[in-house]
């Protein structure tokens, strides 16, 4: 399905992404970590050819996507949906026009000028908003809402393309527990109810865990590891991380029950 072929990126003596190397032969739902600056970003930059690559090839269905120009590296971007930490909406636009915004590749200018959306593409942007929750939010302003609710917002604008993959590029960071949850949990449901690839960065070891079948660690540019959540022992993460002893997974945590269990744990410990 998608082969990523010794991916490499340069940014002028620094190799920010450095012969990645994935085979991803069926739908699945993958994790990607490692600490700030590993080329985890460049990666799915790369991957939705946001980024040019400076070597290596990434193939779908055995065609090359890493040379397509004009309108077919836009068909092509419309396949793989990218979501960001930042949500990248138009705050002072209603919900459902933030929505409709994911089917611009496809519009002519001046449809898009003069706001003019199809029937039955409002009809879709309010189904998929409803599947995600948010219906009743339809015709808010954007920046009404919540960093979770932006951020489905955000998920049902890429569903707007029907994409194969979804790239979401830290899709929790900014959010609280709770909101970062119900995220991780609609990215799952999408996975697993239609089908698609979704592939997210995530700076936390139990979200990667917890909703991804693949974990793939990053450092330093190069693909460090890549296998089952249950293989990436704290071992492997400190690997990963580069980091020792002191490593502790409960601090980079957004899990609520992670969070609860070391607040317990915190609350039994008798002040000094
Ligand atoms: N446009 C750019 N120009 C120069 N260097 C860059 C550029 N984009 C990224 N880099 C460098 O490439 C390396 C990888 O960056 P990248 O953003 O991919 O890492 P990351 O793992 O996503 O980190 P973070 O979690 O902080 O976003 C870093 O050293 C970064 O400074």
């Amino acid at each position: 399905m998608l082969r990523i072929d010794k991916l490499t990126k340069r940014f002028g003596e620094k190799i920010a992404v450095d012969s990645a190397t994935l085979d991803i032969d069926k739908p699945c739902m993958i994790g990607i970590i490692g600490r700030s600056g590993a080329g985890k970003s460049t990666l799915l930059r790369m991957l939705n050819r946001l980024e040019d690559a400076s070597g290596g090839r990434i193939l779908f269905d055995g065609r090359e996507v890493t040379g397509l120009k004009g309108r077919d590296r836009r068909a092509w971007q419309s396949d793989c949906a990218m979501i960001f930490q930042q949500f990248n909406l138009v705050p002072r636009m209603d919900v459902v026009s933030n929505v409709l915004h994911g089917t611009l590749n496809r519009r002519n200018a001046m449809a898009t000028l003069f706001n003019l959306y199809p029937m039955d593409d409002i009809h879709k942007a309010i189904d998929i908003l409803d599947r995600l929750g948010i219906a009743e939010h339809a015709a808010k302003r954007a920046e009404a809402l919540s960093g979770g609710q932006q951020q489905r917002v955000a998920i049902a604008r890429a569903l707007m393309q029907d994409p194969k993959i979804i790239l979401a590029d830290e899709p929790i960071a900014s959010l609280d527990p709770m909101n970062a949850q119900t995220v991780m949990e609609a990215l799952r449901r999408i996975h697993e109810e239609d089908g698609r690839t979704v592939i997210a960065n995530l700076h936390t070891l139990d979200t990667a865990r917890r909703y991804c079948d693949r974990v793939v660690g990053m450092r330093d540019g190069r693909i460090v590891f890549d296998g089952l959540p249950e293989q990436l022992t704290t071992g492997v993460a400190r690997e990963i991380y580069g980091a020792g002893e002191e490593f502790s997974e409960a601090a980079t945590s957004t899990e609520i029950e992670t969070l609860e269990k070391t607040d317990a744990r915190r609350a039994a410990i008798p002040a000094e």
